[in-house]
């Protein structure tokens, strides 16, 4: 018995990879009673003669899953935005974080076209950049140009299952296209699966990319808060939760409560005032979210 990760589900078969060699298998196993079906991104026990006739016996327990699209185990999610054209937009990249963090996956950022800024615009980004920064998420500045920013974001793919998210036109299709050709086909979809709600069932696969894994296909295809509750939304902040001990009252919203760790910190400077009014507006969304039924 092997171990390995599928990373391609398509007309009964499932493609695991184990030590850089793929096996295609069936599925058979305990997971068919328990009415459980792999999903790409599954870690799976399976058993393989030949290349191209295996069987899945058992799946590991995942860590986390996605409906749309149909992946599991995912370690980060890069989110892409662009500096320039379309403009930086710092409310749909805290949307974005949050949605991450939401689904207890890493987020890393990626700003991109930063080749395209004058000298006060880059300093404006690397404001940004230093916030994102001292909150703990990895942050590049990127340009297609700049080699050395595009290795950057290729060694933050290695040894990790990566999503790609992100507004469309930012650039995810150049920044894959240059670490790697064989992306560049399928991303051209992202817009239209973000966009317009088409190839919502389209298959998911993952590419080996420095010892990583990419998902082909975008890592969100709603940018609503779904299923989010109200007391969830505050440990979507890392940097709410950090000082969360400090407020009165456990479980505070840390908007309109007396002595709140969080309000104190953007009085001080410590947290960013504009994440916080971004938290506020996400807050107020949710809370006047039509019931769902
Ligand atoms: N100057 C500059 N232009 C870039 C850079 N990255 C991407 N672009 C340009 O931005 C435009 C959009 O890039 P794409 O890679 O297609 O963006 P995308 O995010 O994949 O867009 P969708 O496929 O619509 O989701 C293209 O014209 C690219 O050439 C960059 O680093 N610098
Ligand atoms: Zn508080």
């Amino acid at each position: 018995m092997t171990t390995g990760k599928i990373i391609k589900a398509l007309s009964g078969f499932y493609y695991v990879i184990h030590d850089g060699e793929v096996y295609q298998c069936r599925g058979r196993g305990n997971f068919r009673k328990k009415k459980v079906s792999p999903l790409v991104g599954d870690i799976v026990e399976f058993k393989a003669e030949h290349k191209d006739e295996g069987y899945i016996l058992s799946i590991e327990e995942r860590k986390n899953e996605f409906v749309r699209p149909p992946i599991a185990n995912v370690d980060q999610a890069l989110i892409v935005t662009s500096a320039i054209r379309p403009d930086f937009n710092a409310l749909l990249l805290d949307r974005f974080l949050v949605l991450v963090e939401a689904k207890r996956i890493e987020p890393f950022i990626v700003i991109s076209k930063m080749d395209q800024l004058s000298e006060d615009e880059k300093a404006e980004m690397e404001a940004y950049r230093d916030m994102y920064q001292s909150i703990g998420y990895a942050v590049i500045l990127s340009a297609v140009s700049d080699s050395a920013s595009m290795d950057l974001v290729q060694s933050h793919l290695a040894d990790r299952t990566t999503v790609i998210a992100g507004q469309s036109g930012v650039g995810k299709s150049s920044l894959l296209n240059s670490i790697d050709p064989r992306l560049s086909i399928d991303t051209d979809e992202i817009s239209e699966s973000l966009g317009r709600g088409k190839h919502t069932t389209r298959h998911v696969e993952l590419y080996e990319i420095s010892g990583g894994l990419v998902a082909d296909t975008p890592g969100f295809s709603s940018l609503e808060f779904g299923d989010l509750e109200v007391d969830q939304l505050p440990e979507c902040f890392p940097e709410f939760v950090a000082v969360q001990d400090g407020c009165k009252f456990r479980g505070c919203l840390h908007n309109k409560e007396p002595k709140c760790a969080v309000k104190a910190g953007v009085e001080e400077g410590s947290i960013s005032q504009q994440r916080y009014d971004h938290y506020l507006h996400f807050l107020e969304e949710i809370q006047n979210r039509k019931p769902r039924y």
